[in-house]
């Protein structure tokens, strides 16, 4: 059995209610992924091992995605935001990922939010277990998540927090700079700050990117703006340690965003694929561009008009790898439903039953491990549990 290291306080808390309700499965042992160990080590545990239809395979070609250049849409060009709205929409029609470019975000806080991710990942296990995820919590540091699953562990250490925006209704909030002065200490108070000016960023640039969705779609450019501007969203610091099999494993398994707008930055490795045309491909890093995917929010939001679409991370044996995910979600108690506009136009009547972000985020953590399939499985249970409040007779 390959136990690298029983942490007992830490994994003894642990249930498993994923694996439990939809695997039946047991609680796995003690294993905790410590990446200072793990990374050097020829033979991997087996719970990071893959089946062999899953693994990555070693030629990805590279996929074109389109790059939308919004700089003309920021500075109010018509002509410029006409085309770049159209080629969103040609683009989530499509595949449902693109890249941005002329976004306007300062170079110097993104290398900044890369360079507090060394900090944070390079501190002993102990000092990050500060602010160790909790069973059925959705934020905090995990490793892979050796506590909500036990086999196709994904080959990563995460630390995600809760953003929303300050808005007219709430008074002035520094939510991601508490959340790391609270539990990691004051020294972490410029990182919580770097984090807390990033998230701000990642908000208004998906309230735009919403702005050029709503006109993509025919709909008033206000229309998802509008709906998204109290947004409660939750921004995710990946770290990818090597792997001395990288052959054998996932850095995130293949998966679609339960969230609506996932805005991604990526390191200059390189690691993130896209299922397209039946195959995977490659999206080459590119440091002055934002990776933006449709999640499946959005998609339910658009009736099915926008494709949410599979993607995954894979590792490598040489250097870490490092993406920040911005995953941009209704506020909690918001019903999600399409637009009528978007219904019975061409024939494609209401998709999706009506639904909060607080449901379909508790049955990810709770019920259903998101993978290329979350959302139909979602529907399906919402159609046979029926939250009274949600649906109608
Ligand atoms: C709501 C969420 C669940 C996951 C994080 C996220 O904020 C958005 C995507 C989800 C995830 C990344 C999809 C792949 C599987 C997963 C378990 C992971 O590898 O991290 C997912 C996240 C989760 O914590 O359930
Ligand atoms: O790291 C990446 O490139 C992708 C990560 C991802 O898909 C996610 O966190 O949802
Ligand atoms: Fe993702």
């Amino acid at each position: 059995m390959t136990i690298v290291r029983l942490a007992s306080t830490v994994a003894s808390s642990f249930s498993l209610p994923i694996e439990q309700t939809k695997e039946g499965r047991q609680k796995p042992d003690g294993l905790v992924f410590d990446a200072s160990v793990l990374q050097h080590r020829p033979d991997i545990p087996k719970q990071f091992i893959w089946p062999y239809g899953e693994r990555p395979s070693p030629d990805v070609p590279e996929l074109p995605v389109p790059l939308i250049d919004i700089g003309g849409f920021l500075s109010g060009d018509p002509l410029a935001s006409m085309e770049a709205s159209r080629l969103i929409g040609q683009a989530c029609r499509e595949v449902g990922f693109f890249l941005v470019v002329n976004h306007g975000i300062d170079e110097g806080l993104i290398s900044d939010a890369h360079r507090y991710m060394d900090s944070f990942f390079g501190l002993p296990l102990v000092e990050k277990q500060r602010a160790q995820r909790k069973v059925g919590e959705h934020c905090g540091y995990a490793s892979s998540f050796t506590g909500r699953f036990s086999s196709k562990l994904p080959w990563k250490e995460t630390l995600s927090f809760q953003y929303s925006p300050e808005t007219s209704s709430s008074s002035s909030n520094n939510i991601v700079e508490d959340y790391f002065t609270n539990t990691m200490g004051q020294d972490f108070r410029h990182s919580g700050r770097v984090y807390q000016d990033y998230c701000e960023a990642m908000s208004r640039l998906s309230l735009v990117i919403m702005e050029l969705l709503g006109m993509s779609l025919g709909l008033d450019r206000e229309r998802f703006r509008g709906f998204f501007e109290d947004n409660e969203s939750i921004m995710r610091l990946n770290y990818y340690p090597p792997c001395q099999r990288p052959d054998q494993t996932l850095g995130t398994g293949p998966h679609c965003d339960p969230t609506s707008l996932t805005i991604l930055h990526q390191d200059h490795v390189g690691g993130l694929q896209v299922f397209v045309d039946n195959e995977w491909r490659s999206v080459t890093p590119n440091f002055s561009a934002f990776v933006v995917n449709i999640g499946d929010t959005f998609m339910a939001l658009s009736n099915g008009i926008y494709k949410s679409c599979l993607h995954r991370a894979v590792v490598n044996s040489v250097r870490p790898r490092k993406s920040l995910a911005f995953f941009l979600c209704p506020k909690y108690d918001k019903v999600v439903s399409a637009p009528s506009e978007l219904v019975d136009v061409h024939g494609r009547p209401r998709i999706y039953p009506d639904f909060t972000w607080t449901t379909f985020l508790e049955f990810t953590q709770k019920h259903y491990r998101a993978d290329m399939n979350t959302l139909r499985a979602f529907t399906n249970w919402l159609r046979q549990n029926k939250p009274s409040e949600l649906l109608p007779e």
